[in-house]
């Protein structure tokens, strides 16, 4: 039977070269705060791409994107047995929660693809696959996509010439359907269709992309990607609405799963987020009236854009371009909010708020909380693992009253994914990431904070640095989140449930497998308390297995490929 979904990717190696392209100057931050028109239902389109009735032609292709990717070549990987030992077993893949998508939109900027290009920049730890940005110059669409990192794909300021417009959308890549390698996956997407041409660029992950494409095979439809992201162009291309946002809202109402959505037009910038509100995804407003769209706040700061506010789960807002008038429409479908926690534990920086609650001060309540539930009584110092245990270190440290200290130092030459196809070079990676620094662990009982542990590979080899090398006396693990037991469905690529280190041992077995001298998780309560009476628009589902939207085609292959 052939396999129903892609969990899992060909290993891959994103070497980061820092970001060398020349930075444009900056605008003023200072923005006035919208005046946005009143909300009103978006009008129909222009006559001369009304629909002319549910029979015409449907004709879709993809302008852009030069490599076919056949559908037997969907990702799936098979699991390697399980063997005795730990060490074999924990290092035969490298697979952890690795960055999701970062979506970028800005309408009404002579400098779009500039500024979309440093919005893209200031969500690279979302995605490192792959990047693009296309541009709406009022009549036509122009796009550029590449795989690697922003500053390869558009390594030189002239890159960003042919991408004209006041208009522009991009999109950071970190596969969850479809291979990783394959230009044609890389997004935005764009399509040309009866009406014009359409972009979109996704964060996130359709839980029905199989049934979807299937039914639209059978209609026949041709993919150009092996992208889940594809089927919705398809569906609004074959939706039997007429105006393009009310096309948009009947096509994401098939959709279940995750999705923060940004689409082009010539004309029109669009935004929409799934009815459960899984992924972030916020608006803001230049000094000059532009309105953005962006997975993160942080990238809103670094184009001089001032929070709005959120796109509200299940809402699809459209800004156009003659007037810029924005118009908001809702999906009928109304569901319980259940926003990423995985989000505040890692994925966002901690200068974004999301969600709205700020990253740092989450991840620096899990380390209080922390310090409260499981303390390390006669520790000497509390070190955090870089980038993302900081802040939780920092709350660890505060509450317990220990001092807070660098013992480990991260190489900012190895990207925050950074994936080595084999044992050997793996271990080397990690030694290439982090290095201990041996003046502040001799003969010290060190408290370690991580804000995770997935499969225990960081863990485990920070335990043997903290120890052989910087010669610590006693190594503590405390980690800023409950056990990872369950996979994601989401949009965040964590791997298949049987090499989640916490689905197969208990706190004890994990303790043994890293060889620390203790290890405590943060409980599930006060992971949640950090958001107070908000604590139930959480999904935690990788802590809990209670599945907001049940991965009914995920389980399906699970079964089927044992
Ligand atoms: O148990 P594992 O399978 O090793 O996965 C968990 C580790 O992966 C992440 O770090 P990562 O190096 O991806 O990113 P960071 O530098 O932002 O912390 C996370 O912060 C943990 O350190
Ligand atoms: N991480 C994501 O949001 C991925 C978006 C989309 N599902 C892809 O695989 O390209
Ligand atoms: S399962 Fe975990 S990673 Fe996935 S959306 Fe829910 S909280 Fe986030
Ligand atoms: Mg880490």
């Amino acid at each position: 039977m052939k396999p129903l979904v892609r969990r899992g990717r060909p290993r891959q190696h994103t070497a980061s070269c820092g970001l060398r392209a020349a930075l444009p100057p900056l605008m003023a931050a200072a923005i006035s705060s919208s005046s946005a028109a009143a909300h009103r239902l978006f009008c129909s389109p222009p006559p001369s791409v009304r629909p002319s009735g549910p029979s015409s032609p449907l004709f879709l292709s993809f302008l852009l994107k030069a490599s076919l990717k056949p559908r037997s070549s969907l990702r799936h990987r098979s699991l390697p047995p399980l063997s005795a030992s730990y060490a074999d077993d924990v290092f035969a893949f490298d697979d952890k929660p690795r960055e999701e998508c970062g979506v970028f939109g800005i309408i009404g900027d002579p400098d779009a693809a500039r500024i979309c290009y440093l919005g893209l920049h200031a969500l690279q730890h979302r995605g490192q696959e792959g990047a693009g940005i296309v541009s709406s110059d009022g009549t036509a669409l122009h796009s550029r996509t590449g795989l690697g990192l922003v500053s390869k794909v558009f390594s030189r300021s002239s890159e960003l010439e042919p991408l004209v417009g006041s208009a522009a959308i991009g999109h950071n890549r970190y596969s969850t359907a479809g291979a990783a390698s394959a230009l044609a996956n890389v997004q935005p997407f764009v399509a040309g269709y009866r009406f014009g041409q359409l972009a979109v660029a996704h964060n996130g992950n359709l839980v029905n992309y199989d049934s979807l494409r299937c039914e639209l095979e059978s209609k026949g439809s041709v993919f150009n990607t092996s992208s889940d992201t594809e089927v919705i162009l398809h569906l609004i291309a074959t939706s039997s609405s007429g105006p393009l946002l009310a096309r948009i809202v009947e096509a994401l109402e098939e959709l279940e799963g995750a999705y923060s959505l940004v689409f082009l037009t010539a004309d029109k910038l669009f935004a929409a987020r799934d009815p459960h509100g899984f992924r972030p995804l916020v608006m803001g407003r230049r000094s000059n009236g532009a309105v953005a769209f962006a997975s993160e706040t942080c990238a809103l700061g670094l184009v001089g854009a001032e929070y709005v506010r959120e796109v509200n789960p299940g809402e699809v807002i459209v800004v156009d371009s003659h007037d810029m008038s924005i118009n908001t429409s809702c999906l009928l479908s109304k569901k319980p909010r259940k926003c990423c926690v995985f989000e505040h534990v890692y994925f966002a920086l901690p200068n974004s708020v999301v969600f709205g609650h700020p990253v740092h001060a989450a991840r620096y309540n899990f380390g209080a909380a922390l310090a409260r539930e499981s303390p390390a009584p006669g520790a000497d110092i509390v070190i955090p693992v870089p980038d993302s245990g900081f802040f939780a270190a920092l709350g660890f440290a505060e509450a317990s009253g220990l001092p807070f200290r660098q013992g480990l130092i991260r190489s900012h030459y190895v990207g925050r994914s950074f994936i080595e196809p084999n044992q050997e070079e793996r271990n080397l990676a990690v030694k290439l990431k982090l290095a201990p620094i041996d003046g502040i662990l001799e003969g010290k009982s060190v408290v370690v904070i991580d804000d995770s542990i997935v499969r225990g590979t960081t863990s485990s080899k920070i335990v043997q640095l903290i120890k052989n090398t910087g010669k610590a006396r006693e190594v503590h693990m405390r980690i800023a989140s409950p056990p990872i037991v369950g996979s994601c469905y989401y949009g965040v690529d964590t791997p298949r449930a049987e090499e989640l280190i916490s689905n197969r041992l208990d706190v004890e077995g994990v303790r043994q497998a890293l060889g620390s001298d203790s290890l405590a998780f943060l409980s599930l309560e006060s992971l949640k308390a950090a958001f107070g009476d908000e604590a139930c628009k959480f999904c935690d589902a990788c802590f809990t297995r209670k599945y907001p939207v049940p991965p009914r085609e995920h389980e399906i292959f699970n079964m089927v490929d044992k």
